[in-house]
């Protein structure tokens, strides 16, 4: 089975372009205010127009509510909802109902036991995201580019169809792979040149990179 890409963040028609020439099975727009890589509806609007059907459009959502999912999920036409905060396996189920989307969930991992969590969201969701942890007085819960140890993930009898996120990029792909064995990696600050600014020759290189595993 090939590895399937997410590019999160994508804020620019030149670097959701670039995703998509280079194969991403899907691609992030970011609903959250305090991150650089927030869009407004008509930017995502726009940029989801751009998106053709293969390709599958991930709103990231951190605690929102369903009034300005409502909006999310219309305007930017999503076909999975990725619940970043700390959204319990009811609420996901919830919205899962409501909107008859795929979703996923984002864990938070620094140690084994953070893996735990996974389970809980077994009826809940379609797949779980393992991201790093990020700093508890961090404004944003992901897309810090920090990694965890992917050993951790060693051995460990998946619960529900996974990804792996948290600091990826072309250069440790491979090994990052090679360890824990993804299905479906995703990065952000990883193919950026700095906080929310996408560069299209590492969105490039990071695509060319999962297309070699
Ligand atoms: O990217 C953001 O700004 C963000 C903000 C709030 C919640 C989640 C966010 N990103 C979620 C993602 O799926 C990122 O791709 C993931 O955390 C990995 O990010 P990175 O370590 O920078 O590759």
């Amino acid at each position: 089975m090939p590895v399937q890409s997410k590019i999160c963040g994508l804020s620019t028609p030149e670097t959701l372009a670039a995703a998509i020439r280079h194969d991403a099975a899907y691609v992030g727009l970011v609903f959250f205010a305090k991150s650089p890589r927030h869009l407004d509806f008509d930017r995502a609007a726009a940029l989801a127009a751009m998106v053709p059907g293969h390709v599958r459009k991930v709103g990231v959502v951190v605690n929102a509510d369903d009034a300005f999912l409502d909006k999310a999920v219309v305007a930017a036409g999503l076909d999975v909802l990725q619940l970043h905060g700390s959204e319990a396996p009811e609420r996901a189920a919830h919205l899962k109902s409501r909107y008859g989307l795929e979703i996923w969930k984002a864990i938070p991992v620094k140690t084994r036991a953070d893996l735990d969590a996974a389970a809980r969201y077994r009826a809940a969701v379609d797949r779980v995201l393992y991201d790093a942890k990020t700093p508890d007085a961090a404004d944003l819960p992901g897309g810090m580019g920090l990694r965890f140890d992917w050993r951790l993930l060693e051995g460990f009898a998946h619960p529900l169809p996974w990804a792996l996120s948290g600091g990826l990029d072309a250069r440790n792909l491979a090994e990052a792979v090679g360890v824990t064995g993804a299905p479906l990696v995703d990065t952000s600050s990883g193919v950026e040149s700095s906080p929310g600014v996408k560069d299209v020759d590492k969105i490039a290189a990071f695509l060319q990179s999962a297309s070699q595993l």
